[in-house]
């Protein structure tokens, strides 16, 4: 069988599949990000979290994976004055978020999945086209030739712009939604500092919120962080209107003067990165009969700001897995069962993104919105099992993440219900002693 893909989703899955005795040939458009090279990504850090960890458990990784991470604990929100904020990620230190380098952990993927004897890696194999019926694919290398490859059946883990999903669709009736963000990101890299300690506090992820803009920062273990702004592609103060070196100053001494002084490479920086587009998508079917499947971002991209997209990807390799073992003798029903249990969720997910994005650059500066945060927590510490936030059953739990928004929206109604109350026996108290 063959997995198109080998970035986070699709190296897993080859390990996965070759475990069960499945020989797999991945097939993967750059060329091997273990041997360095322009080509082998972008310097992007993830936030791994309960759902990614589970699936690295069932693989017999995570503890190669977590040596790799950095611990972030909360968020540490950065305000226009210059004064900071600690918001945690959970009740205790238990419910904390991991910081990993995307290219480490495919590399460290990739390195397990090739040493499996049922596991063939093929770089530079672009994937340009699929015959259904004869069940071939064909790609392009890296000289431009053609070559085909004959498979038993195909998962389909080429990221948010898949090839394959195009290819599963073409003459099928199927849905394909794609949103773009007006906003696009950029990346920039603040440094340690000359004694190597990091510059700003190393264990937590780090936002400045502006109406504007916001930057996101991941640590590093080598006390680095690496920054994400996020800006609108077009208008005011956007990156339409910051390219000379003047305008990437004026934009930083407007909106972000405490990032200036750490940032000695910031202009040189801006103009070597690229500006990166964000998409939602949505689709369906993620399969096509016995032969083809979908999984990760490849069937379901959302936007970043939930830190999910990984964590996501890696459930879906736990859930197809799973399907395929409900229905050993019928692969096409596993597929079936594996999307009808799983859109529902991420569908949700998608959701859940586009709203913690106003989270991260309105809410979190919001008195209202902390003292509703902190409450929560309270009645986490203090109901432990009754009463969970959204963030750390999206975060900590692998509950499914339509459960997940139906409990707390369940919540929500008994903590405004018990509001209510509060108010009406205030009310009547109030009454009854004037009335007396
Ligand atoms: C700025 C940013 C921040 C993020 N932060 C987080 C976070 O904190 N936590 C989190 O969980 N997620 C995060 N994500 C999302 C995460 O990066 C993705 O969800 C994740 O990489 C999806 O994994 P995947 O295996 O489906 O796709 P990918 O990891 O993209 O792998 C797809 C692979 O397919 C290859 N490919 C593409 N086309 C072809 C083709 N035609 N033929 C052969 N191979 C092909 C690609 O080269 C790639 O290696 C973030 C994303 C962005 C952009
Ligand atoms: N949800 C989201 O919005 C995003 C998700 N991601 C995820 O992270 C993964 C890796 O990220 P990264 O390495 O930065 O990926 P890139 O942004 O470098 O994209 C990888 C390839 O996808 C194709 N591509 C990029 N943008 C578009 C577009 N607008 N329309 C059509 N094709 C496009 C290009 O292929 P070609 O050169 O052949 O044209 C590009 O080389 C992605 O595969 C994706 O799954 C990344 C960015 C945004
Ligand atoms: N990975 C990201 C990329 C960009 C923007 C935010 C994130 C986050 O993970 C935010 C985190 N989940 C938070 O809620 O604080």
């Amino acid at each position: 069988m063959a997995v198109v893909g080998g970035g986070l989703a699709g190296a897993l899955l080859a390990l996965r599949l070759a475990a069960q005795g499945h020989g797999v040939d991945v097939y993967e458009r750059r060329s091997d990000p273990r041997l360095g090279g322009a080509d082998s990504g972008r310097s992007i850090n993830l936030g791994l979290s309960k759902r990614g960890i589970h699936a690295l458990t069932e693989a017999g990784l995570i503890g190669e994976v977590m040596a790799m991470t950095v611990t972030m604990a909360g968020r540490v929100i950065h305000a226009p004055d210059g004064s900071t904020r600690f918001q945690p990620y959970g009740k205790d230190r238990g419910e904390v978020l991991h910081s990993i380098d995307r290219n480490e952990l495919n590399q460290l993927l990739l390195d397990r999945a090739e040493a499996h004897p049922q596991v063939r890696l093929h770089f530079g194999h672009r994937l340009v086209g699929a015959d259904k019926a004869r069940r071939t694919l064909e790609f392009e290398t890296r000289d431009g030739a053609r070559v085909q490859a004959q498979a038993a059946w195909v998962v389909g883990a080429d990221g948010a712009f898949s090839r394959a999903r195009r290819e599963l669709q073409r003459g099928e009736r199927a849905d394909y939604h794609q949103e773009y963000l007006e906003w696009g990101y950029k990346e920039l890299t603040l440094k340690p500092l000359a004694d190597g300690r990091s510059a700003i506090e190393l264990e937590a992820l780090h936002v400045w919120p502006r109406s504007h803009g916001l930057f996101v920062s991941h640590p590093n273990r080598d006390g680095s962080h690496t920054l994400t702004l996020f800006l609108p592609f077009e208008g005011p103060d956007s990156f339409a209107t910051t390219r000379s070196e003047d305008e990437v100053r004026a934009l930083f001494a407007k909106y972000f003067p405490d990032l200036v002084p750490l940032l000695p490479q910031l202009v040189e920086e801006w103009m070597a990165h690229p500006v990166g587009a964000l998409i939602t998508t949505r689709t369906a079917p993620w399969s096509r009969s016995d032969w083809m499947v979908l999984v990760g971002d490849a069937c379901h991209a959302v936007y970043p700001f939930y830190g999910q997209g990984m964590n996501s990807a890696f459930e879906d390799c736990s859930a197809l897995m799973a399907a395929l073992a409900r229905h050993p003798q019928d692969r096409a029903a596993a597929f079936a069962d594996y999307e009808r249990s799983r859109r529902p969720h991420t569908d949700t997910l998608a959701e859940l993104s586009k709203a913690n994005f106003v989270e991260l650059r309105q809410k979190v500066q919001s008195p209202w919105f902390l003292a509703r945060k902190r409450l929560d927590v309270a009645l986490n510490r203090l109901l432990p099992r009754a009463w969970l936030p959204l963030y750390t059953m999206i975060a900590h739990t692998t509950m499914p993440y339509g459960d997940a928004l139906a409990r707390a929206q369940r919540q929500e109604r008994i903590l405004v219900g018990a509001g209510v109350g509060a108010l009406a026996v205030v009310g009547l108290g109030a009454w009854l002693v004037l009335a007396v």
